[in-house]
């Protein structure tokens, strides 16, 4: 079907590319579109699947990103605010994006702080929900880290709701928490959030 993959098995990247190019190809016919018109061909041939690959990387543990740990010097909570994360909604395969903050109490070790944005870009690279999204990110933190607290928030628009149905767009804001925050640790949590916001 095309010089880019002549198989039928999942190509590395973990989709099955023969098949993802058949199914834009339907769609496409399903839309009243000829997708063999110049525009198109190369949209239903590689774009549109190499797209969906990306976009789905969350699912593949092989794309997670490397957690470099160091020697935690205290438990003192560290908070990382305004990491912006690419979602996609798995009732209509439109994006949901927006802004997360994470926030947790080392154990033995920290994370490069870089690796919480890579982190939270890996795992919103999936179908999901929003609530699910941001456990996932918690618990999947905990993992990585072997922290015995951690907090998520995360704020979305969601293109479902802002270009078709309500047609209205409005932030959604999930939140969860791992261990047991103290309120201190809540409270810097918060403020973190309104300082950055108050930069931006
Ligand atoms: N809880 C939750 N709901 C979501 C998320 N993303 C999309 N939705 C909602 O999923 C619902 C799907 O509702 P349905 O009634 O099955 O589908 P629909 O007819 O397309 O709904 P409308 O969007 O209201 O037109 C909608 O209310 C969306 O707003 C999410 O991350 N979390
Ligand atoms: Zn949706």
């Amino acid at each position: 079907m095309t010089q880019h993959s002549p198989l039928t098995q999942p190509d590395d990247d973990g989709i099955d590319r023969e098949k993802a190019q058949r199914a834009t190809r339907l769609l496409l016919e399903a839309l009243g579109e000829d997708p063999d018109r110049p525009g198109l061909t190369e949209t239903w041939e590689r774009r549109v699947p190499d797209a969906f690959a990306t976009l789905t990387d969350g699912q593949r543990r092989e794309a997670k990103p490397t957690m470099r740990t160091f020697d935690a010097e205290s438990d003192d909570l560290v908070v990382k605010t305004g990491i912006p994360f690419y979602s996609l909604c798995e009732h209509h395969l439109l994006p949901f994006h927006g802004t997360a903050h994470v926030a947790y109490r080392p154990g033995e070790a920290v994370v490069g702080l870089s690796k919480l944005a890579r982190y939270v870009r890996w795992q919103s690279r999936q179908l999901t929900m929003q609530e699910r999204l941001t456990n996932d990110v918690a618990s999947g933190l905990v993992d990585e880290l072997d922290a015995p607290m951690v907090l998520v928030e995360m704020n979305a628009i969601h293109l479902c709701e802002a270009m078709r149905g309500i047609e209205t767009e409005s932030t959604t804001t999930t939140r969860t928490a791992i261990g047991e925050p103290t309120d201190v640790e809540r409270e810097q949590f918060r403020d973190a959030i309104a300082r950055g916001e108050g930069q931006r």
